[in-house]
Order: structure tokens, then sequence, then C-alpha cells
């Protein structure tokens, strides 16, 4: 069994697609309302087209409950490998309503999803025994009502495989989650080198989201203006001067990178631009806020990074 927290985009894609391939997932959610009606309709997984990709009823196979029943149900079955799946904002959140699993957090794998940086750190200190496995990904979902996701784009998942663990950690890994996402359809796989996914990932989120957001534009609009991609390539700079200061290592192909990035999902918007559409808080202080937080750790400045960081925390409240 597979617990997935966070009944958002990436959470209902994954519940979704695993459940249907026959692995057994239990999906936590934060309302009582939303859990009920999984267990009831179940999960559709559209394609991009509005196809039904698949659908998967409610039941033994796809089991719904809010989060704040944790303790309960936790201890009746104990969770084995947890995929978190909420923004980071939510991650202290969910770090208290899940400390108080029954079973020794050694047994413990947690997979993180997350864009950005800071919250593998958090896990770690909150569950100290069980083992963090960062991930990043490329995959596309996109939620469309409560029990219903849009599989937007087809992506890939790169899982870290944690230095530390034995060969029987890595073996129990892949056979019950590695396995069992490939079944399930996705393109993933275990890396030695997640440090490099992660700042790789960060690099391109710090670049397009932020100005997606400032001028509300789909991400493909950003190449269709000198002006813009000058913006970018400023961000980027400081990005890299960052990574540098960091002794972070980084990939000159990286540029061309946030490029194709732009034209592979000219049509969508950003998260961070869909959130502040939707005046929810966004991921910018774990995207350009840790840039700039390294940026001082190491003596050096990001000072467009810093600026982006305010303006975008400030558009979090309704207007009028
Ligand atoms: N969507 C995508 O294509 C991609 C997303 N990511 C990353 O994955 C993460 C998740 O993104 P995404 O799925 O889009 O986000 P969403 O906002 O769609 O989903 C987050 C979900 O977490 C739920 N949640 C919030 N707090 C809690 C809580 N305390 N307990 C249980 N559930 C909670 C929310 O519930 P509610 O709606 O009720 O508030 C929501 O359903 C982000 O860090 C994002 O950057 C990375 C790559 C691609
Ligand atoms: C890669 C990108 C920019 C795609 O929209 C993304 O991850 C996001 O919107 O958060």
């Amino acid at each position: 069994m597979i617990d997935i927290i966070g009944a958002g985009s990436l959470g209902l894609l994954f519940a979704g697609r695993l459940a249907a391939s026959g692995t057994k997932v239990r999906l936590w959610t934060r309302t009582l309302e939303q859990a009920r009606i999984i267990a009831c309709e179940g999960i559709t997984v559209l394609e991009k087209e509005g196809h039904v990709a698949v659908h998967v009823a409610g039941g033994d196979e796809l089991k719904a409950a809010p989060l704040a029943d944790w303790k309960r149900l936790n201890s009746q079955v104990p969770a084995r490998w947890i995929l978190i799946m909420t923004k980071q904002g939510a991650i202290g959140e969910v770090l208290d309503q899940i400390k108080s699993a029954a079973n020794t957090e050694s047994d413990i794998g947690i997979v993180c999803l997350q864009n950005g940086i800071g919250h593998i750190e958090r896990i770690r200190q909150a569950y100290p025994e069980a083992v963090v496995y960062p991930a990043v990904t490329t995959e596309g979902a996109k939620r469309m009502g409560v029990a219903s996701v849009v599989h937007a784009g087809l992506g890939a998942t790169e899982i870290g495989c944690p230095d530390v663990l034995e060969e029987k950690q890595v073996g129990s890994f892949e056979q019950y989650v590695l396995n069992r996402l490939l079944t399930a359809g996705f393109d993933v796989c275990l890396s030695k080198e997640i440090e490099n996914g992660i700042y790789r990932k960060l690099l391109i989120n710090a670049v397009i989201n932020p100005l997606t957001a400032i001028w509300r534009i789909p991400n493909g609009e950003l190449l269709s203006d000198p002006g813009r991609i000058h913006m970018m390539h400023k961000l980027y700079e400081e990005g890299i001067q960052v990574y540098e200061a960091n002794g972070i290592r980084w990939d000159s192909a990286w540029w061309d990178q946030i490029m194709k990035v732009c034209r592979a999902t000219a049509e969508n918007q950003s998260s961070m631009l869909a959130d502040v559409l939707a005046h929810s808080m966004t991921e910018v202080a774990s995207i350009n806020g840790q840039l700039v937080q390294m940026a001082e750790q190491a003596g050096v400045t990001a000072p467009t990074h810093a600026v982006l960081w305010q303006l975008i925390e400030g558009m979090r409240l309704k207007e009028g």
C-alpha cells in the first residue's frame, strides 16, 4: 500500500493511476468533504484532449480519508511508504498531523515531490529515523474538480536514492514504490544525483514562475519579447552566481533547458501564476526566497530574485 498525502493536481494523478494499475492507495485529503467524494466517486484522470485516461472507483484499491484522521487510521494500518504531494506551504501542518504515526519511524519511507527547496531538511528533522527520498518531477497535472485531474504533460520523475541505504532497503523501495509507479505508467527512475536535478528544477522555476506570475502570461509568452528574455537571463545569471558561491554544480545547458520548458509548456499557466490568480499562497519563498537566502549565506547577492520574492508575496492578499 502507498499513502499519498495531498489530493490536489499531483496527488490525484498519482493516486488515480496507481490505484487503477492495482496498487492499494490510501489518499489523505485536507477536508472530510473531498475524502467522502473520492471514496464515493473514485478518481478520474483525463488526457490533455479531454478523454478519460483512467477511472478508478473508491473501494479496496482506493481509500480516502482526511489527514485529521491519520492517528486513528494509521494505528489500525500503519503507513510504510508515504508520498507527500502537498505544496511547500502545507508541509509544516502535514508533519504535525502525521507525527503521531504508530509504527517506528525507521520503517517509513517518505517521497517528497515539491518544487523548491527547504522541505527535505524539515522532514528529516521531524522524522530523523525515516528514510526521506527527495524527488523531482516534470509531470504536468491540473486538478479539474474535487476528484478529477488532467494529465496535462507527460514528464519524468527522478527519485533520489540516499547513499546510506543498504541493498535490502533499496530492493524494498524498488519493489513497493518504484516498480508500482512504473506499472502505473510513470516514467520514473532512482537517481544517485538528485541534488543536481533539484537545483536544475529550482533554477527553472526561479526563472519562469515569478515572471509569468507578475506579467500574468502563459509560459510560452516569456519568449515572445527580447525584454522578457533579458529578464529571464538576469534571473538565470544571478542563480548561477549563487550556485557557484555555494559550490553547487551547474551546467551551461540549463539555460537552453529553461527555454525548452517554456516551449514545451507554452500554453500552460505556471503554478505560481495559478496561485496568484486564485489568491493562494505561492511557493515563491521556497524558490526565489531560498535562492536569496543561499546568496546571503555565501556572501553574494541575488537582487532580482529578492525583489520578485517580495513582489509576489505582496500579491497574496485579495484586492479590495
Ligand atoms: N501540478 C504539477 O504538475 C506539479 C506540481 N509539482 C509540485 O508538487 C507539489 C504539489 O503540487 P500540486 O499538486 O499542483 O498542488 P495542489 O495545490 O493542486 O495540491 C495540493 C493539495 O494539498 C492539499 N493539502 C493542503 N494542506 C493539506 C493538509 N494539511 N493535509 C492534507 N492535504 C493538504 C490541498 O488541499 P485543498 O485543495 O483542500 O487545500 C491540495 O489538494 C507542489 O510543491 C508543486 O510545486 C511539481 C511538478 C509538477
Ligand atoms: C516547469 C513549470 C514552470 C511548468 O509550468 C513548473 O514547474 C511550474 O509551473 O511550477
